[in-house]
């Protein structure tokens, strides 16, 4: 199934009686779209919005033809999420079991999920760790396997939070390629404007809402002119 858009129209999140996002209305198609945006800004909110993680408190999320709080399931089969720590998505003792899990999960036949498994962990140059004990991974492969573990379910968009966070210089670069290398679409918060700066559309969230919505450049500028303004304040 091709996913179509993801279309957020007048979604509004409140928490804490706080207004996180306010009547946001995107249409996300692209098939790089980096978010970017001072702390608490709401990039977060937004993307976990985009597969029913989080529902809004009013407007509506559509992945395609499906809409988030009616079709869930569909939906994340669709979208798959790489979360900033890869300790909360890393399930398994073993790396190979892990990916496992979620094939399972998805209900494939076994040959189907081991031939996944190994072409995915080949692909991210990942083979050698197939056996070893998940606790045992350092940060940057705990989060390559973490993403591994996405891919083996061939969602068709993958979202992306934070995801260079705990990476030294030669991991990022690592994650970068293999971001550059899917096929997949990818919408991806980070506050690493080198990479961000590789994506074709750059949204700048702001207090809740879109400031930019760009090519990278343009957005990149808007958002440092933005910290001067916040740190002259
Ligand atoms: N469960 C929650 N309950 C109350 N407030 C929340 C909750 N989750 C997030 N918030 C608030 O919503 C705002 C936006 O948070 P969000 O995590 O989306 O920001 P962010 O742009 O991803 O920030 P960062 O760059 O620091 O990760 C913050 O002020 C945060 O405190």
């Amino acid at each position: 199934m091709a996913i179509g858009p993801v279309v957020l129209s007048a979604v509004s999140v409140v928490r804490d009686e706080r207004t996180v996002l306010a009547d946001i209305d995107l249409t996300l198609d692209d098939r790089r779209i980096a978010i970017i945006g001072l702390n608490g800004s709401g990039k977060s909110t937004l993307v976990r919005l985009l597969n029913g993680l989080l529902l809004p408190t009013s407007g509506e999320v559509r992945v395609g033809e499906l809409v988030t709080g009616r079709d869930d399931k569909r939906i994340r089969r669709l979208v798959g999420f790489v979360f900033q720590n890869p300790e909360n998505q890393i399930v398994m003792p073993i790396v190979a079991d892990d990916l496992r899990f979620g094939a399972r999960n998805l209900g494939l036949a076994r040959a189907e999920t081991e031939a996944r498994i190994a072409a995915v962990l080949a692909g991210l140059g990942l083979g050698r760790l197939a056996d070893r004990e998940s606790h045992s991974l350092s940060g940057g492969e705990k989060q390559l396997v973490a993403l591994a573990a996405v891919l083996v379910m061939q969602p068709e968009l993958i979202i992306f939070d934070e995801p260079t966070t705990m990476l030294d210089l030669v991991n990022r670069r690592r994650l970068q390629q293999a971001i550059d290398g899917l096929e997949q679409r990818a919408v991806l918060v980070t506050h690493d404007l080198e990479l961000a700066a590789r994506y074709q559309r750059v949204i700048v969230l702001h207090d809740g809402r879109v400031i930019k919505d760009s090519g990278p450049d343009e957005a990149i500028a808007s958002y440092r002119d933005l910290c001067d303004q916040v740190v002259r304040r």
